[in-house]
């Protein structure tokens, strides 16, 4: 998007492909730091953090200095943390899943249970700016559905520590394994394990293109969340939409990052020539507006479609992080989305309640993986089992078509386990 000039596109001439970390550059260089922390360690994670975060720091980060940073907030945060993190549990416990029990005719059992994780390492970022808030999105729901060894790491500041409020987020939500490193170099080590970091079962949180390429790379040899990398949002308005709002909304994820996307489709031409002015006007008043302008001339548009139909039909196909809906009947708009991370609805929903405080999770999916994947929630901490047990009867009413297929795959192994114990029911 252009930003000194009016710059409303039409429908046809909207591209919006993103992709993370395709681009050799940014590939070929996280793959040469994982390998680099996969061969070498503590050593390897000390000499990137000098070279990436410009310090050389311990890299466990002490109980105490989660409890100083805790005590050191401001009553105010401390206490929109605390409430938050009530919010976020209330919501993901709601998420818990029961497990299926099936009594068969022929007697058998047959269930699918859900088991915790074991061990899982979180991301919360820390390089342009410090994500408290993403401590609670990744630690709660882990919490909720009872891991019982988290791993949480953020990149370190100048003095060696994560920010202070990550933390203290961290103290409050009783985080026991803290790590300062950050960046593809912290995705590595969780993998791969080092002297001082225990490898894990799965890695979540969100993070730069550099982390989000770096558990790209990872997965399969260790489980992954989705592609949280640099967040976006598409706002879907018509005429009676408050331009004001849509811009403000479009400049709160513009100001996350350079490779943030921010795009408005509307039917309404002279609603989209109101947002660009509102954009201009803002951008100037906020501290990040170098970020949030690089952000909207690289990745953000205002896009003139013919109908709100054809906006649906456009959303479904980027299937972006975050969708807000202001139009006269937001639950219309809703009914035809299939493919987005999360979405809000009317003009009292700004995609930052749910950053901060709605209850429901801010680390999503973003660069086209909302096609597949979901936003974080509990059932990302766990994974299924089933179970059979059959008794005697069972046994014998279905051996005969056990067998017959294993004959049918060649497998005369398989058959005679079945075999052997019909032949002694007999
Ligand atoms: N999708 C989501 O759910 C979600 C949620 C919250 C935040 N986010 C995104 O998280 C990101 C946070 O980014 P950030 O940079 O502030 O913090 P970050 O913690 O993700 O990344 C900082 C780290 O990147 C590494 N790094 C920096 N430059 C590098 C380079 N040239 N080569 C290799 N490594 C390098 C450094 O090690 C540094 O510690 C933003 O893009 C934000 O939009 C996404
Ligand atoms: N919008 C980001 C991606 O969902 C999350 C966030 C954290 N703090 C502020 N915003
Ligand atoms: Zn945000």
């Amino acid at each position: 998007m252009r930003l000194d000039r009016v710059d409303v596109i039409e429908q046809a001439s909207f591209d919006w492909r993103r992709t993370t970390g395709r681009d050799a550059d940014v590939w070929g260089n996280v793959a040469r730091i994982v390998e680099e922390v996969r061969l070498g360690g503590d050593g390897a994670l000390r000499r990137l953090t000098r070279a990436l975060d410009g310090v050389d720091a311990p890299l466990r980060v002490p109980q105490e200095a989660m409890e100083a940073a805790f005590r050191a907030l401001r009553a105010e945060v401390r206490e929109a943390l605390a409430r938050a993190a009530e919010r976020i549990r209330r919501f993901h416990e709601a998420q818990l899943p029961d497990d299926i029990v099936i009594r068969g005719e022929d007697g058998e059992t047959l269930e699918m249970l859900w088991r915790p994780l074991h061990r899982v390492g979180v991301y919360a970022p820390g390089g342009r700016a410090a994500y408290p808030s993403t401590v609670l999105m990744d630690v709660i729901p882990a919490q909720v559905a009872g891991v019982r060894s988290i791993a949480l790491v953020s990149p370190p500041g100048p003095d060696g520590l994560p920010h202070p409020a990550v933390l203290a987020a961290a103290h409050l939500v009783g985080v026991e394994e803290m790590y300062a490193v950050g960046g593809a170099q912290a995705v590595a080590a969780l993998a791969y394990g080092t002297e001082t970091i225990a490898r894990v079962d799965k890695i979540v949180g969100p993070g730069n293109v550099y982390v989000a390429t770096a558990k790209r790379m990872v997965m399969g040899d260790v489980g992954i969340d989705s592609i949280a990398g640099p967040t976006e949002v598409v706002v879907v308005a018509d005429e009676t939409a408050n331009p004001a709002y849509v811009a403000a909304d479009l400049l709160a994820q513009a100001e996350h990052d350079v490779e943030a996307g921010a795009v408005c489709l509307s039917p309404s031409r002279a609603l989209l020539e109101r947002v660009h002015a509102e954009i201009v006007r803002q951008l100037a008043a906020l501290p990040r507006v170098d970020i949030a302008r690089a952000a909207l001339e690289r990745h953000g548009a205002l896009v003139c479609v013919k109908s709100l139909q054809d906006a649906v039909d456009l959303v479904n196909d980027m299937a972006p992080e975050h969708v807000e809906v202001m139009t006269e009947d937001p639950r219309r708009v809703l009914d035809g989305l299939r493919t987005a991370g999360a979405v809000f609805l009317g003009p009292y929903t700004p995609e930052p309640v749910g950053d901060y405080f709605a209850g429901t999770n801010h680390v999503l999916p973003t660069h086209g993986s909302a096609r597949f994947s979901s936003g974080l929630g509990t059932l990302d901490f766990m994974r299924r089992m089933t179970a059979a047990t059959y008794t005697a009867e069972t046994l014998a009413r279905h051996a005969r078509y056990i067998e017959v297929l294993a004959e049918a795959e060649s497998l005369t192994a398989h058959r005679d386990a079945v075999r052997i114990r019909r032949e002694e029911l007999r």
